[in-house]
């Protein structure tokens, strides 16, 4: 069981496959942050991969709230069903499919955590606009140019406010023979806003 209501589990903490890939703990310890989720919300984990940010989210919105986990990866539901249970929560729900036909069904969220989607993004961040309530959070973790730029383009035409733009590089340490080096990671850019 994990104590500690902080984000930021570190990775090791997590059940992990080369199949799937997870988040860092940096990058979602900000994606956490931007989602400003508090007990009681529905949030959203769009392409849950790991299911690391479905375990912060559930920490954070406590038994009162829920998170909706959506993948369409076989791999990345069963390692995030492993996830959830090496945490002890029950406040997750998984759902395996295409996120861009699943969301159509679920009830209005709060937050909505998008991350990785790939060329899916833009029609996903589309879709999400009606799903999230007046004053809801969506918060979009990208890595590619091609996504940021068409997430750009779609979000101007939304109903949302307070679109902020942040772009992290993380450099982690490594020991060499001669002393600490700093290794940097692909930078990625976390954008939230809020629903009107
Ligand atoms: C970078 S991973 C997400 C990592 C995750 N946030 C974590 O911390 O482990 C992106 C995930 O999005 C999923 N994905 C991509 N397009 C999707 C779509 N249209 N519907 C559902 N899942 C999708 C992929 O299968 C992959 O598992």
């Amino acid at each position: 069981m994990w104590d500690f209501k902080t984000p930021g589990i570190p990775d090791e903490n997590f059940e992990r496959t080369e199949k799937v890939p997870i988040t860092k703990e940096e990058v979602r310890t900000i994606q956490i942050s931007k989602a400003r989720l508090k007990p009681g919300q529905t949030v959203y984990d769009i392409g849950c991969g790991s299911g690391s940010i479905s375990v912060e989210a559930g920490l954070q919105v406590e038994s009162s709230g829920k998170v909706l986990a959506i993948d369409h990866d076989e791999n990345a539901i069963e390692l995030t069903k492993k996830n959830i249970q090496k945490f002890g929560l029950s406040n997750i729900s998984v759902i395996f499919g295409d996120a861009k036909e699943k969301i159509q069904d679920l009830e209005p969220a709060d937050v909505i955590i998008i991350g990785g989607t790939g060329g899916d993004t833009r029609d996903i961040v589309e879709l999400s606009e009606n799903k999230l309530k007046s004053g809801g959070r969506i918060v979009i973790g990208i890595i590619l140019i091609e996504t940021l730029y068409s997430v750009l383009q779609i979000l101007d035409k939304l109903q949302f406010k307070s679109i902020d733009i942040t772009q992290v590089t993380i450099s982690k340490s490594r020991k060499t023979t001669t002393g600490t080096m700093m290794l940097a990671r692909n930078p990625v850019t976390i954008i939230s806003a809020t629903r009107v």
